[in-house]
C-alpha cells in the first residue's frame, strides 16, 4: 500500500458540492483505503483572475493500485463531473484531481509529473496538505510546514471544517 495525496479543486457548478461529490467517490476507487480529507479551503484564482473563486481541499488515499492506474480512475472520475479534458488551460472547471505525492515517488512520463509541478508555490494545496501532515516532507526534502510558512495564505480561508 502507498499514501497518496491528491488535490481537489473546483470553481463552476457549486463547487463545494463538487469537492464533496468527489470525496465520496475517492472513497469508492478500487484497490484502495480512503484515509482522510482536509477542510474545504476558498481561494482566490491561480492566472487568469476573469474565473469565479476556487473551492479547493487535499485528500489522504492508502492504495494498491499504480500511479497510471490511479491516474486512470481520477480522470473518469472528472469526466463524469463533467469535466471537458480540453478545457481551457489554467481556465475556470467543474472538477480537477491532481495527485500531489505517490508515497516518496519521483515520475516524469508523458502523462504523469509527480511530486505535482507547482504544488510548492501553490498555498491552496500547502495549506491543506500541512493540515493533514505537518509533518510530510516532499521527495526532494523539502518539509511542508515549511512551505507553509514561506507562502502568503492569498486570502485562503476555511468555509468547513
Ligand atoms: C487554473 C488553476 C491553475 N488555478 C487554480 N487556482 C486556485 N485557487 N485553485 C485551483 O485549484 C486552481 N487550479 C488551476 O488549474
Amino acid at each position: 500500500m502507498t499514501i497518496v495525496y491528491i488535490g481537489l479543486g473546483s470553481n463552476l457548478d457549486d463547487p463545494d458540492v463538487q469537492i464533496e461529490q468527489a470525496v465520496i467517490q475517492l472513497g469508492q476507487l478500487t484497490k484502495t483505503k480512503f484515509v482522510a480529507v482536509s477542510s474545504l479551503y476558498s481561494s482566490k484564482p491561480m492566472g487568469p483572475q476573469d474565473q469565479p473563486d476556487y473551492m479547493n481541499a487535499v485528500a489522504c488515499i492508502d492504495t494498491m493500485l499504480t500511479p497510471i492506474e490511479l491516474l486512470d480512475q481520477l480522470q473518469a472520475i472528472e469526466l463524469s463531473f463533467g469535466r471537458i479534458r480540453k478545457d481551457e488551460r489554467w481556465g475556470a472547471r467543474v472538477l480537477d484531481l491532481d495527485i500531489l505525492l505517490f508515497g516518496d515517488q519521483v515520475i516524469n512520463n508523458e502523462r504523469l509529473t509527480i511530486p505535482h509541478y507547482g504544488m510548492k508555490v501553490r498555498e491552496f494545496v500547502i495549506y491543506p496538505l500541512a493540515e493533514l501532515n505537518s509533518n510530510l516532507v516532499l521527495p526532494d526534502g523539502t518539509n511542508v510546514s515549511n512551505l507553509k510558512i514561506q507562502l502568503d495564505d492569498n486570502g485562503l480561508f476555511v468555509v468547513r471544517k
